[in-house]
């Protein structure tokens, strides 16, 4: 009983704590601006990517093939977003000044820019070769893309989406996130390519493994 007593006394504390260091924050201009700035330039680059994904998918592939797991949100990006949300909030009220390196915040805005452009040419380069499922049969429209961003990269989508998540975590100067981020989206890839690519071997054969020899991965220390 007197455990329990002191537990909430201690949470009430805390609690306490927090809601003043969150009310002092948001009367500085430190959380009007800053937090302004950094998580609408956050939600209006998560809508945007998202949002013309979709489209994307709809124009190339028409409205009936494609359904809403175009918008490529699962359970685990969900779960991500949350994530980088809570620290954001965590480090503005009780670190403000992290969220003060703006310098650190462009660079992040920048490869947020440059990430997308880089992913949207590959779609769009690829057209009806670019499916958001991997393909694992051989299909009449799926051709072998290797001009456009392909001649410099085998995963432009890949690359461009690895720069894109890791800038949204460097735009918001989250450096927990940024590192999770990295390691997870990284990761994802590293099992991912060389699954698509023995479904690309055998639908190309010889022709993709020349293409292969001769053109980088794209994701760093994938080959
Ligand atoms: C989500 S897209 C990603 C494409 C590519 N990995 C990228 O990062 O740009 C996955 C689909 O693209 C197809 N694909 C990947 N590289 C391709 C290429 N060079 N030419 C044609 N199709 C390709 C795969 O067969 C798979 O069905």
């Amino acid at each position: 009983m007197l455990f329990l007593k002191q537990f909430w006394g201690d949470l009430d504390f805390h609690i306490q704590v927090l809601l003043t260091a969150y009310t002092a924050a948001s009367k500085s201009e430190i959380f009007s601006y800053t937090a302004c700035r950094q998580l609408s330039q956050m939600i209006l680059a998560v809508s945007f990517f998202h949002i013309s994904e979709y489209i994307l998918a709809i124009l190339f592939h028409g409205h009936s093939n494609v359904t809403p797991r175009s918008l490529l949100i699962s359970k685990y990006y969900l779960l991500a977003m949350f994530f980088s949300f809570l620290e954001y909030f965590v480090e503005i009220v009780l670190l403000p000044g992290l969220k003060e390196y703006w310098w650190i915040s462009n660079v992040g805005l920048v490869m947020v820019i440059v990430g997308e452009i880089i992913r949207k040419m590959a779609v769009i380069t690829a057209g009806k070769s670019f499916t958001h499922l991997i393909k694992i049969y051989h299909e009449e429209q799926h051709k072998l893309i290797t001009h456009g961003v392909y001649r410099f990269v085998r995963h432009p989508g890949y690359s461009g989406f690895l720069i894109w998540a890791v800038g949204t975590q460097i735009m918001l100067c989250n450096p927990v996130s940024t590192v999770g981020f990295a390691v997870v989206v990284w990761h994802f890839f590293y099992k991912r390519i060389p699954y698509e690519e023995y479904f690309l071997r055998q639908f190309f054969g010889s022709q993709y493994e020349e293409y292969a020899q001769r053109i980088p991965s794209g994701v760093p220390f994938v080959k």
